[in-house]
């Protein structure tokens, strides 16, 4: 399956915040995003899966457009700030997201019955990080799943992404620009609002300007 994204247009106050991007992801890969602060990459995800609104955009999946692909669990979202309520148990987590209770990687010291309000911001990343990736959703949005992360437990969800990415495709940004580049089957660089698909090296990115030159 392959999702696409084109025709994006969007500005605030007048400010042309992205435009003339196109991206498309399939199943098995995993694409990163990079991209300077403020250039644009969580406002791309928000209006991919449509928690904010475009002036225009297209989201198609194997041709068919999609005005909301999440509500035909065709795509989840890790937003910067996460998306569990605190009110929910880890294991009524799972009910939530409709998939079926199991241990979460990396969180030894809590039980199901644990609180999401009552874990650290690191250990709710783990367990929202887990979910989207045990959920069925076939294409999956990642805004700075490592942020906040030990390196244990980057190790833990890298892992994860490599093990679940044949079933998914995966569009994943962060600061942690080594985890992306070994992570990815692709690298996009957000720049003057559009993206563009570069090498996966520093050089590359020195190039784009994400990277300051040696
Ligand atoms: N509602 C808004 N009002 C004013 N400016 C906005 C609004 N939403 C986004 N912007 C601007 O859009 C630009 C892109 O912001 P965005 O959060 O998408 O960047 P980002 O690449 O995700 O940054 P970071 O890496 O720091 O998380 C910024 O210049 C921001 O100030």
């Amino acid at each position: 399956m392959k999702l696409e994204v084109d025709g994006v247009f969007f500005e605030v106050n007048g400010k042309t915040i992205l435009s003339d991007i196109y991206l498309d992801l399939k199943v098995g890969e995993v694409v990163g995003l990079l991209g300077r602060n403020g250039s644009g990459k969580t406002t791309l995800f928000d209006l991919i899966f449509g928690a904010r609104k475009a002036d225009d955009m297209s989201v198609r999946i194997d041709g068919r457009p999609y005005k909301k692909p999440f509500k035909n669990q065709l795509l989840q979202y890790l937003p910067q700030y996460g998306y569990l309520p605190n009110f929910l148990t880890i294991s009524s987590a799972f009910e939530f997201m409709g998939i079926t209770y199991k241990a979460i990687e990396g969180l030894s010291d809590c039980s199901p019955k644990t609180k999401i309000g009552h874990l650290s911001f690191g250990q709710k990343r783990l367990v929202e990080i887990q979910l989207l990736l045990e959920s069925k959703s076939t294409f999956v949005l990642l805004d700075e799943p490592f942020s906040g992360l030990s390196p244990l437990s980057i190790e833990i969800i890298s892992a994860k992404i490599e093990s679940e990415k044949d079933k998914k495709g995966i569009f994943i940004t962060d600061h942690m620009y080594g985890e992306i580049l070994s992570i990815s089957d692709r690298l996009m660089v957000m720049e003057s609002g559009t993206l563009k698909q570069i090498e996966k090296d520093p050089t590359a990115l020195e190039f784009a300007g994400y990277l300051s030159s040696t």
